[in-house]
């Protein structure tokens, strides 16, 4: 039973059975939730623009809608969303469990016990945040791809303790582990980021795993390294594929074990943490290569997040850029600035090689530099960014063009599809085959399971 004195959390109930409804309501009142209780999705939708809720418990059938409807909708327009359990009825696990793909927090299945969901609500309430949703189209952009990661990653970080992330330099590798850490550590928890590439091998053991004082000339007193450091919360392995071999063994037995031993040390240590590791390599030719360990690899890729380049996901660019822009203005209200569209299409043409983070030191350098409120082109063009999209490009083999040509149609097609193979190559016109080996040959992703 709750503590009285403690802060009540509010419980958002969608409900239209009466004495279901009633008897939660009582049960969860007890229980010491606040409870706005919803007969319909009308009243769910002004209670939840109305309070700052904990969880929200909903059936999928509703009189005027259906929850899981209700669920999306609020997800695509709503920024911060509480966490959804749907109760549901045997015949709808499905539908529960492609909402749970979708970002909603949890299910159970009716008739179920009242203990199992008090249980279950009381987890999520208590969970990191108030267990919040950050719905994805305000978080990492607009383009499906996108959309589709950051509404992945509240139960991504329920579930997972490693994420691989991959992609180009500068495409928000370490942006989208720190949101991770935030849903599955907490704001407060340490976030410990590592740059694998920049510390000599020598030194790399004692940096990761700290040393005792003496264990080795110069070790004047004892240091905790980056895991000791980020206990309780994420360490953040970039560049993992530039790690030695030796010191890969090392890392794997501490993913198993979750126990450490510093250099000179005897006794392990334990340590809680979650690891996401990021690189823009093949890890999987450099196992091939033997560079690579093999065990290490599978570990580490259990759950696998792909972020492609802007230039791939040219939706996100003007996002991007109103973006950068208004953190502009918040930060000098006295000299607002604002976008001219036609310099916005054409930064949404320009290849961007550096990815997010060329894009958002070219507003800024461009928001600085501009004499007035306006953005036009020659504030990022004229002196910034050297191969402007208005200038001609420079000559190249026809083949080259032609490949690029249908690299772009392939990526539409199969993005008017959602992915889904069988139906893109009907639509071009192939069979299934050819457009495997041309996403192949082309340098694109298929995904396996359409
Ligand atoms: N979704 C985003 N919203 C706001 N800023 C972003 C976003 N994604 C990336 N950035 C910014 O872009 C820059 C590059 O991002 P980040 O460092 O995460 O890229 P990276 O892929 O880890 O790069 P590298 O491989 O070079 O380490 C950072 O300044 C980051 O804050």
């Amino acid at each position: 039973m709750a503590n009285p004195s403690e802060t009540r959390s509010r419980l958002c109930l969608i409900e239209d059975d009466e004495i279901i409804g009633e008897s939660l309501t009582d049960r969860f009142r007890l229980e010491g939730f606040d409870v706005d209780w919803c007969r319909t999705g009308i009243e769910a939708r002004a209670a939840l623009a109305t309070h700052r809720h904990a969880v929200v418990v909903s059936d999928i059938r509703l009189p005027d809608c259906n929850g899981g409807e209700l669920f999306l909708d609020l997800l695509a327009s709503v920024p911060m969303l509480p966490p959804f359990l749907f109760m549901t009825a045997f015949g709808s696990i499905d539908r529960a469990v492609e909402l749970i793909k979708a970002g909603a927090a949890d299910y159970i299945t009716k008739p179920f016990d009242p203990d199992a969901l008090v249980a279950k609500v009381r987890a999520l309430a208590e969970g990191y945040g108030a267990g919040q949703i950050l719905a994805g189209a305000e978080v990492l952009g607009v383009s499906p791809a996108m959309r589709r990661i950051a509404e992945s990653l509240p139960r991504l970080a329920r579930h997972a303790d490693s994420l691989l992330i991959t992609g180009e330099s500068g495409v928000g590798k370490e942006h989208v582990a720190r949101l991770f850490h935030r849903y599955a550590a907490g704001p407060q928890a340490p976030f410990v980021a590592v740059n694998c590439a920049a510390i000599p091998d020598t030194l790399l053991e004692a940096e990761l795993f700290g040393y005792e004082k003496g264990a080795f000339t110069g070790a004047t007193k004892a240091r905790r390294g980056y895991f000791e450091q980020a206990g309780g919360g994420t360490v953040f392995l970039d560049e993992i594929g530039d790690m030695p071999l030796s010191m890969q063994a090392k890392l794997l037995r501490v993913l198993q074990e979750h126990r450490l031993q510093r250099l000179g040390g005897e006794a392990p240590i334990a340590i809680e943490f979650h690891l996401v590791c990021a690189t823009h390599c093949d890890l999987r030719a450099m196992v091939d290569e033997g560079r690579f360990r093999d065990d290490l690899y599978y570990r580490i890729h259990v759950i696998h997040l792909r972020i492609p380049p802007l230039r791939e996901r040219r939706e996100d660019i003007p996002w991007f850029v109103h973006h950068f822009v208004d953190a502009f203005n918040r930060a000098h209200p006295e000299e607002k600035r604002r976008i001219d569209p036609r310099t916005e299409e054409a930064l949404t043409r320009y290849a961007w090689p550096g990815n997010v983070r060329e894009l958002k030191h070219a507003v800024e350098r461009a928001c600085i530099l501009s004499p007035g409120p306006l953005l036009g082109a020659d504030a990022f063009f004229g002196e910034g960014l050297d191969a402007g999209p208005d200038q001609p490009p420079p000559s190249r083999p026809l083949a080259d063009y032609l490949m690029d040509c249908e690299r772009d149609y392939l990526r539409m097609v199969l993005e008017q599809h959602g992915g889904h193979m069988t139906r893109s190559a009907e639509a071009l016109g192939i069979t299934r085959k050819t457009l495997w080996e041309k996403l192949r040959r082309l340098g694109l992703q298929a995904r396996e399971d359409l």
